[in-house]
């Protein structure tokens, strides 16, 4: 076997190796070049959470089928549009609709939109995904700010940073015990207080599994043994990406369904309920969201 992570060895697929850092730069160029927005804001938004965009004023959006090079969304709920505009007196970035892994997509594809919001300026992502609790205390409708993650996939050695390293974009062995911006959640946890929030606001651990099957009961038990609270099928390689060129992130997750770890259990989650608790709740998180934003000072990223 090969250890040298070369072209012809690495897992087809798996990395970003297969984008040029020209086919990024290009992006970026191309999105300049349409809109007069600067942002050091981006935003991703999860299942059914896309009225996240629709608050932003004065937009400019794109679809992304129009955009050179971006990935097409192909998932209900996720719209495919970039949408750029203000939010809380900030310029943002927001992409209505993630590309995941189990669409078929390259991790490399999956975390593009990151390293394209690096190149357009942005400083700051906030992630959002639907996730099912694991976490005994958690109820249908709560929001998880998102304190670290457990990355199935890239424990199995799929993630984004694997082939030669862009180091334009940051170091081959990138740190990820501090990926999740402390400052940020203090915010984070200070405005669901103030907002009267806290009743079902929870702060614990999101895992990704790759789907985009739900989980096994046996599975179901075994994150949660490992220390999961919360488990999605996406998020984690847009943050190691995001990580590995320097954004701070705040990642949030609207717990859509409770993963049963019950054999006795007849309760079944599918794609329409998570939809329906994200609508639910996306008036609160547009609110968190666009008040976070308006705190952020810009230049040093943290609470003004
Ligand atoms: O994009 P996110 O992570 O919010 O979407 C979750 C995981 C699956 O894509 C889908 C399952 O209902 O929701
Ligand atoms: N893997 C997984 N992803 C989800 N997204 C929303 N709910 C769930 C869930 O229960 N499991």
């Amino acid at each position: 076997m090969c250890l040298n992570s070369c072209s012809s060895c690495v897992p087809e697929g798996n990395s970003s190796m297969e984008t040029s850092h020209d086919e990024y730069l290009q992006t970026a160029e191309w999105l300049l070049s349409h809109t007069a927005h600067r942002p050091k804001v981006g935003v991703i938004c999860g299942s059914g959470l896309g009225a996240l965009a629709d608050a932003l004023k004065s937009q400019d959006s794109f679809s992304y089928t129009d955009i050179p090079h971006f990935p097409q969304s192909t998932v209900q709920g996720h719209a495919g549009r970039l949408v750029f505009g203000e939010l809380g007196g900030k310029a943002c970035v927001c992409m209505q609709g993630r590309f995941h892994m189990y669409e078929g997509h390259s991790l490399g594809k999956v975390t593009f939109p990151v390293r394209v919001f690096k190149l357009l300026g942005v400083e700051t992502l906030i992630v959002t995904n639907a996730a099912g609790s694991l976490a005994n205390s958690y109820k249908t409708g709560d929001i998880m700010i998102i304190k670290d993650h457990i990355n199935v996939p890239g424990l199995a050695g799929l993630n984004p940073l694997i082939g030669p390293n862009d180091e334009k974009f940051g170091p081959r062995f990138p740190p990820m015990s501090g990926a999740y911006d402390k400052a940020l959640r203090r915010m984070a946890l200070d405005i669901c207080k103030s907002r009267g929030y806290s009743q079902f606001v929870q702060e614990g651990v999101y895992c990704m599994v790759g789907g985009p099957n739900f989980e096994t009961i046996a599975e179901a038990r075994l994150l949660h043994k490992l220390g999961a609270d919360a488990v999605g099928m996406s998020t984690a390689p847009e943050v190691v990406s995001a990580s590995h060129c320097g954004l701070k992130v705040l990642g949030l997750s609207l717990i859509t369904n409770r993963v049963t770890k019950d054999y006795e259990d007849t309760e079944s989650v599918d794609h329409g309920k998570v939809l329906g608790v994200s609508k639910m709740r996306s008036e609160t998180l547009q609110g968190l969201v666009s008040e976070l934003v308006a705190q952020l000072d810009i230049n040093g990223t943290t609470a003004e």
